[in-house]
């Protein structure tokens, strides 16, 4: 640690912790040893204010997280400690508590919750990190001390050592083994709520995969993803993107779209001037690939005029906005929130003028209304559950709940009935998730299409296969003849992206 670092440990009267002990000077409290308040590692504390912050504010610690380290110094080594005790102890809570359980006498629900967060750090570090238990152990109890008081100290040293006596993988076959049924034990293993777990298995079943691949996929939600980048077609060359980056930021070419690329070394995509200046973006590859289907399937006629029903933030009309110009057609972007509208027109301001007709702020369930038959290619991006992209957000699994689905689920139905009626007769709606809920995707629809008789569902694999790297082999699960066997679902598992759900419709 440098010095700059150990003079901003002073303790609350303004001393210096540790200085004076690593000269000998050390003032010798009346304390025995074992209580002295010892000092508290900066970087462990500021991953328990991170998580104290999402459990108390509903924040989220990627948004928590960095302006924490900046204001606190902390860098380098430290603020990558921090980072991965904050994001990995929030994804893996789950899990973690499934093992406290078995070390602590009373239900966790009964602990406070301060103390219940200093012993899931200290189970993430000893289960989930190479730190030495000993280090592990000394420094969660000093934290507790420090944080939340002497107190519970002793009851979260003793548990710490309980869960420290057996390695992860004890852990886990122990709890495979007592789990009430498969699903609570791949919940309680893979660290996601039972519910989404369920969701998940059913959804992997519904997409004709084996629901054997469930415990693989909760895995990969819990591996934080790579940065890709998207090289928006006609205003930077995917090939050109690093150009005018320092010589540290490598990039490498995406398993799917043309037009990804995958940060492999560097720092903050900010730092590439094509990002900076908009001609690029950060943007998942499933998300490129759903987009690009959009705008090649097959069209009929006029293909002037395209439409985003549900624009913010603004990434994939960014991108269509880009193919949109390379074809003379035009793109209305829609928004319901007036902030994330603002920061689609930011996203858009490197498309070449005339491109973008308007970035409108409005409800898009009245858009088929005001302007019937008006589009000729239209993309619902539908608010859902997320649960395709829980690999970004370490504790969005955690805030969810079932109850989320019944008023998302109306809403979606009611955005894809006024997408349907805004496009011309002939021309193309892509119904887009970033969820592999049934629910949310085949379900939602299903139930459109039992309402109308004026659609028909278009091979979207078709159009998906259509736009990958030339000689890329996705797959994309059985062809069962349904609709199973026309809509995409991507999984992070299986293709590396979120789970993005994509059904294409044609009117009339
Ligand atoms: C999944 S996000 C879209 C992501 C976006 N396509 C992108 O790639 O950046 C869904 C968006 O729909 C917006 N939204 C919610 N209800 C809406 C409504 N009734 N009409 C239009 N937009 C709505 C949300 O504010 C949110 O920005």
């Amino acid at each position: 640690m440098s010095e700059d670092r150990r003079d901003e440990r002073r303790n609350p009267r303004g001393r210096q912790r540790g200085a004076a002990r690593s000269r000998g000077q050390g003032h010798r409290s009346a304390q025995a040893p074992s209580e002295r308040r010892r000092r508290t590692d900066p970087a462990r504390t500021a991953a328990y204010d991170v998580l104290r912050e999402v459990d108390t504010s509903d924040a989220y610690a990627n948004l928590v997280l960095p302006p924490l380290l900046r204001e606190r110094g902390l860098s380098g080594r430290d603020a990558g400690f921090a980072t991965e005790l904050a994001y990995g102890t929030l994804r893996l809570r789950g899990r973690y508590d499934a093992i406290l359980a078995r070390c602590v006498s009373r239900p966790l629900d009964r602990l406070d919750p301060e103390v219940l967060d200093v012993l899931r750090l200290g189970a993430h570090q000893l289960l989930g990190m190479r730190v030495p238990a000993h280090a592990a152990v000394s420094e969660t109890v000093a934290l507790c001390r420090d944080r939340v008081g002497a107190g519970p100290a002793q009851m979260v040293n003793a548990v710490l050592r309980a869960v420290g006596r057996r390695p992860l993988d004890e852990w886990l076959d122990e709890l495979r083994a007592d789990a009430p049924d498969a699903v609570t034990a791949l919940a309680q293993v893979g660290s996601h709520p039972v519910w989404v777990t369920r969701a998940l298995r059913e959804a992997l079943h519904g997409a004709g995969r084996d629901v054997g691949e469930t415990a693989d996929l909760l895995d990969a939600d819990n591996t934080p993803p790579r940065v890709t980048l998207v090289a928006r077609p006609g205003l930077v060359d995917a090939d050109a993107l690093t150009d005018g980056a320092g010589d540290d930021v490598h990039v490498e070419a995406g398993r799917w779209a043309p037009t990804a690329r995958v940060l492999v070394a560097g720092t903050d995509p900010a730092d590439l001037p094509a990002v900076a200046d908009g001609r690029a973006g950060v943007q998942d590859e499933g998300s490129q690939l759903v987009t690009l289907a959009l705008a090649a399937a097959p069209l009929d006629g006029r293909d002037a005029r395209w439409l985003d029903l549900c624009a913010g933030p603004g990434g994939k009309a960014a991108l269509l906005a880009a193919l949109a110009a390379r074809r003379d057609a035009r793109l209305v972007a829609n928004e319901l929130q007036p902030h994330r509208a603002r920061l689609v027109r930011q996203g858009l301001r490197a498309v070449p003028d005339g491109v973008v007709e308007q970035v409108r702020t409005g409800d898009g369930r009245e858009l088929g209304t005001e302007e019937p038959g008006a589009y000729d290619r239209v993309l619902v991006d539908a608010p859902c559950t997320g649960l395709g992209a829980l690999r970004r957000r370490p504790e969005s699994r955690w805030r969810r709940t079932p109850a989320d689905l019944g008023v998302l689920t109306r809403l979606q139905g009611e955005l894809l009935h006024s997408a349907l009626d805004a496009v011309r007769p002939g021309g193309v709606v892509a119904y887009v998730t970033c969820s592999p809920h049934l629910a949310e995707t085949r379900l939602v629809v299903d139930d459109v299409l039992r309402r109308r008789d004026d659609v028909t569902r278009l091979d979207a694999r078709a159009a998906v296969r259509d736009v990958l790297v030339p000689g890329a082999q996705i797959d994309l699960g059985p062809d069962d003849g349904g609709a199973g066997g026309l809509d995409v679902q991507l999984w992070p598992h299986v293709h590396g992206t979120d789970a993005m759900h994509l059904t294409l419709l044609r009117r009339g």
